[in-house]
């Protein structure tokens, strides 16, 4: 079946015409290897090209197909098998299908994933167009992945459409299965195990994609990436003791709860260091499981399937690499612990009206700033997705300062409420003992 529905009339100043000279006594040579055309992955147009009927740079027009047969693989559904012996570089057959917009590939491989289809048919043609061969198409939807593949996609242009043709990287004996790397990028979801077989196989399909290594990132012993030992600690055995200060303010358990929560947030009530995690600034992205391009320009966006051949799914849902490093288990604790600061002591100086009002408000001001950049997460959101298939840097620069602004305000109110529990807390203990007000 066609691809094309419809036949573009290309422009008669647009097409390209090649340089060709026929020799009547070479026809099978007319528009080979080196005609400009075939060097382009162009094809001659009929009624231009110098060669005429003789042109052998009409492939696709053509439908010029290597002989393939369909037969049944263990545990890959349908594939297919070279039905003569093909030689390396040789144009096998084109990837026919629907044309149809990025939008309805997202939209068509949710559709398909929820109706339990367990192949996945839709690969990319370029940026703004898919090709959907889940009801219409040709043999090439039957050919299936391999990690040591003999062919490849190529993309051509034919009377001034983009097409794509699955060719033979290496010569290829009768019988042989025919199979290519679908550079098949994972969002999330199910996880296919592949099985081609090849020794050097990645296991699951798609596991060479950013989104599934970021995904998978465990915490392996070894890994030193994060290591924060070097960091300068505070060390408490330097701080006065305050046995003599006694607890006036009834509010103080209250106060010592929220300031306790604060502190194991330090890590084992440690003051010496902090860290903070932005809510909702990492999330996990659902689009539909549409892949990007690959490099090189070929064919490499396909919708993962949900054929699920075995029980590989890992049960993490999707989530950032961050949110899947803590679920890894036997991970490394990014910080160990800490000296401690004594919770008696932090109490009693919190009897304090004037350090209490200092913190409720910051800790005020710092739930403000959580909850604003909470909103912008979720009103970026979509363009952040969007523009995440293709690149991050095509931001637009507006929404990136708008992130960066409220990210900054989050740090801001981080920084002033520990500035003042550090001033209120540390800082008397080290130096006047408690506060003057308790
Ligand atoms: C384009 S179809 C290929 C034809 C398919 N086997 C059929 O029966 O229609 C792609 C689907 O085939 C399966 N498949 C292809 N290569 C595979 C592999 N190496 N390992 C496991 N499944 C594979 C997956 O379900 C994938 O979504």
């Amino acid at each position: 079946m066609k691809r094309r529905l419809r036949q573009i009339k290309k422009k008669e100043e647009d097409i390209v015409v090649c340089e060709c000279k026929l020799d009547p006594d070479k026809t099978e040579l007319a528009c080979g290897e080196r005609c400009l055309n075939v060097l382009t992955n162009t094809e001659c147009t009929p009624g231009y090209c110098p060669c005429g009927s003789y042109c052998q740079n009409q492939r696709f027009q053509k439908s010029e197909y290597a002989k393939t047969k369909l037969f049944k693989t263990e545990g890959r559904g349908w594939g297919l098998l070279a039905d003569e012996n093909i030689k390396a570089g040789q144009f096998i057959i084109e990837y026919c299908g629907e044309v149809i917009s990025s939008e309805e590939a997202k939209l068509r491989s949710q559709t398909y994933e929820a109706q339990g289809l367990r192949d996945a048919y839709i690969i990319s043609l370029n940026a703004n167009y898919y090709i959907d061969a889940t009801r219409k198409g040709s043999l090439g939807r039957f050919i299936n992945h391999s990690c040591q593949p003999n062919c490849e996609t190529r993309k051509w242009t034919v009377l001034g459409e983009t097409r794509v043709g699955i060719f033979a990287t290496q010569d290829i004996s009768v019988g042989t299965e025919l199979a290519y790397d679908y550079n098949f990028e994972w969002y999330g979801g199910v996880k296919v195990r592949c099985l081609c077989g090849a020794p050097n196989c990645s296991i699951f399909l798609g596991a060479k994609s950013q989104g599934f290594q970021e995904h998978n990132h465990g915490w392996e012993d070894g890994d030193d990436r994060y290591r924060v030992d070097e960091f300068p600690l505070y060390d408490s055995a330097e701080d006065e003791p305050l046995e003599k200060v006694k607890v006036t303010n009834s509010n103080i358990q209250e106060t010592l709860e929220t300031v306790k929560s604060e502190i194991s947030g330090l890590n084992n009530n440690d003051f010496g260091y902090k860290y903070t995690s932005f809510s909702g600034s990492v999330g996990a992205r659902a689009i539909g499981n549409v892949n990007s391009e690959a490099t090189g320009g070929q064919t490499a966006i396909i919708v993962s399937g949900p054929r699920t051949n075995g029980d590989f799914n890992n049960g993490l849902g999707t989530g950032s690499a961050k949110q899947a490093a803590k679920r890894v288990p036997n991970r490394k604790q990014k910080l160990s612990g800490r000296k401690q600061v004594n919770g008696k002591s932090v109490a009693q100086l919190f009897a304090s009206k004037k350090v209490q009002d200092e913190l409720v408000k910051c800790e005020e001001e710092r739930r403000l700033a959580t909850t604003k950049l909470d909103s912008v997460y979720d009103e970026l959101r979509p363009a952040i997705e969007q523009h995440e298939r293709d690149s991050l840097d095509s931001l637009p620069t507006i929404v990136a300062e708008k992130w960066i602004e409220a990210s900054c305000s989050k740090l801001k109110a981080d920084f002033d409420l520990y500035f003042a529990v550090v001033k209120n807390v540390v800082c008397p203990l080290r130096t006047n003992g408690p506060n003057p007000d308790s």
